[in-house]
Formats: structure tokens, C-alpha cells, sequence
């Protein structure tokens, strides 16, 4: 099972990524929102992206309104950041330029 990621670590990840931030509340999670051309444009990001989390078992809290699709990764069963959630943030932002 993937370890949760120091402090340190997460930060430091943070200041290398785009729009991401760490998640308020009581949860360990970083969040982000992508803003579509349009509602095409976002479903086709969230199809593409949801073929890949099943293929790195690894799965993103999200949620879509018209070109809006909301982003919360964190690692269930860690109870916390890991490096999943980094490399799947990672891929969802290459993701959401292909579109
Ligand atoms: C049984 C299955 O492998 C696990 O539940 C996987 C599925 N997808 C997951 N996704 C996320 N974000 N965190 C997890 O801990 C996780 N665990």
C-alpha cells in the first residue's frame, strides 16, 4: 500500500503543479478545478481520465456542472497524500490540455 507523503513533501510537489491546493477541511486532500471550452470538452477529459484511474486502480472525488469538473485526490487507504495522488494529478492536468 502506497505511504503518506511527509509535509514536506507534499508541499514541495505543490509548488511544482498548477491550480492544485490543499484541502481546508479535516481531510488530507488536494483539490482542483478545471474549466472546459464546454460540457463536450469536460466529459471527454472525465471519460479519458476515468479509463486511466481504473487502469492505476486509483480513483478521483469529482464532480461535474456544464464545463466545470471539480477535483478532490486523496488516498483512501492511506488516510492521506500519497504519491498516487500526485501522479494521478499529474496525469489528469496532461489530460485537460489534450482536450
Ligand atoms: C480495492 C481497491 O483496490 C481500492 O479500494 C483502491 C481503489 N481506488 C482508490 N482510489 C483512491 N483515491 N484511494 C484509494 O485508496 C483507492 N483504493
Amino acid at each position: 500500500m502506497a505511504k503518506r507523503l511527509e509535509q514536506i513533501e507534499i508541499q514541495s510537489r505543490l509548488t511544482q503543479m498548477t491550480g492544485w491546493v490543499l484541502g481546508e477541511g479535516e481531510r488530507e486532500v488536494i483539490s482542483r478545478r478545471y474549466q472546459f471550452k464546454n460540457f463536450n470538452e469536460a466529459f471527454g477529459f472525465m471519460t479519458r481520465v476515468a479509463l486511466m484511474a481504473e487502469k492505476m486502480n486509483h480513483h478521483p472525488e469529482w464532480s461535474n456542472v456544464y464545463r466545470t469538473v471539480d477535483v478532490t485526490l486523496t488516498t483512501h487507504d492511506a488516510g492521506g497524500l500519497t504519491e498516487l495522488d500526485f501522479k494521478l494529478a499529474t496525469a489528469m492536468d496532461a489530460y485537460s490540455k489534450a482536450s
